[in-house]
């Protein structure tokens, strides 16, 4: 598939830098559990304008920095999804000098269920492949984030896209026009593993593995996207995640109850939680959820963000 291309260029002295957006799964339909592991998806993607930013630069070692309110809870050893990133491409492309300092400036929340992680990996991978120029193909790339994880991919994408498999096959979704959601943060993430365990757990009482139905894009939602029209994306949204994600955090149905009382159009749980979605008329209906919800004293912080937007893209200064 082809993907948007950059838009900029910034390569401040010898650094280049990557702006990445975060995530809403505006569907999530969720098969049983694989032999592997991972469930079958028809994961239905938009990027939202809420961005971390990642900058790369020559150093002797790889080593990560990260800036922003929740820079404490992100870890910096080899397990970081943009270390990783650094590390699969150097090794791939025979890279010679491949020490590098990866800064993440984040503002996606951490285990949120906004893919703030994949954003990152996708963010680092794009970096260093103009840093090192190793003339990777698109392909090679998407390869590659597939390896670091099932969302990566589409962070390197964007727009809107639906996922199957484990949400790393890729199509291209139309959309006209831009969707305001408000974003509900939680205080503590939630493990995405955790969450799809609870999940299974969730069905097994309710009856054999053989029930859960084949993952399937519902028709209502394409629909909806492709037309722009809020009110039938509404009416269309679910997340077979959410009830998983509600039973390990109970307080996210007050969340979920105070942003639709506030007047949002829907509200779920965004992919696995905890962050919860809430879709809204407009820019300024959005404005007036977040700042309802702030005051309910359900949530951390609301924020506000459109969608879609272009995936991982090179800045210029
Ligand atoms: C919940 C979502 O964010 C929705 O977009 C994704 O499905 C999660 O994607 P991700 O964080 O990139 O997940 P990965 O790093 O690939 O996998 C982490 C863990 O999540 C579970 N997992 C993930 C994706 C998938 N299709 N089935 C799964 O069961 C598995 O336990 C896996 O070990
Ligand atoms: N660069 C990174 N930023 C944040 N977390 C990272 C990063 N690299 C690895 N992690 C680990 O991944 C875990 C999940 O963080 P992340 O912010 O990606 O969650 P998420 O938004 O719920 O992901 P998803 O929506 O893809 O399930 C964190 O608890 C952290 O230990």
């Amino acid at each position: 598939m082809t993907a948007p291309e950059p838009a900029a260029v910034r390569a401040g002295g010898e650094g280049v830098t990557v702006r990445v957006p975060a995530k809403v799964n505006v569907q999530l339909a969720v098969g049983p559990p694989r032999p592997d592991g991972f469930h079958d998806l028809a994961n239905v993607f938009l990027a939202v304008g809420l961005y971390d930013e990642i900058t790369v630069r020559p150093a002797e070692s790889l080593r990560i920095t990260v800036s922003g309110p929740d820079a404490a809870l992100v870890p910096l050893d080899s397990g970081n999804l943009a270390a990783r990133a650094a590390t699969l491409l150097g090794k791939r492309y025979e890279v010679a000098d491949r020490g590098v300092h990866i800064h993440i400036a984040k503002d996606i929340p951490v285990a949120g269920g906004m893919a703030g992680g994949s954003a990152d990996g996708a963010g680092a991978l794009l970096a260093c492949d103009a840093l090192w120029g190793t003339g990777a193909s698109r392909a090679e790339l998407l390869e590659i984030c597939a390896e670091l994880g099932s969302d990566v991919p589409f962070s390197l994408v964007g727009g809107a896209a639906l996922g199957v498999g484990r949400g790393e096959r890729l199509t291209p979704l139309e959309v006209d026009g831009t969707f305001h959601w408000v974003f509900a943060l939680a205080d503590g993430g939630l493990s995405t593993p955790a969450v799809y365990r609870e999940c299974d757990r969730l069905r097994a009482e309710g009856g054999p593995a053989e029930a859960v139905p084949e993952p399937q894009a519902a028709p209502a939602v394409l629909e909806a996207l492709r037309t722009g029209d809020a009110a039938a994306l509404a009416a269309a949204v679910t997340n077979d995640l959410q009830p998983a994600a509600v039973s390990l955090r109970p307080s996210l149905a007050d969340t979920l109850r105070a942003g639709t009382e506030a007047g949002a159009l829907a509200g779920l749980v965004s992919g696995s939680g905890p962050t919860c979605a809430f879709l809204a008329e407009d820019a300024s209906a959005a404005e007036k959820v977040a700042r309802a919800l702030r005051d309910s004293g359900t949530c951390r912080s609301a924020r506000v963000a459109a969608g879609p937007v272009p995936g991982a893209t090179l800045l210029t200064a």
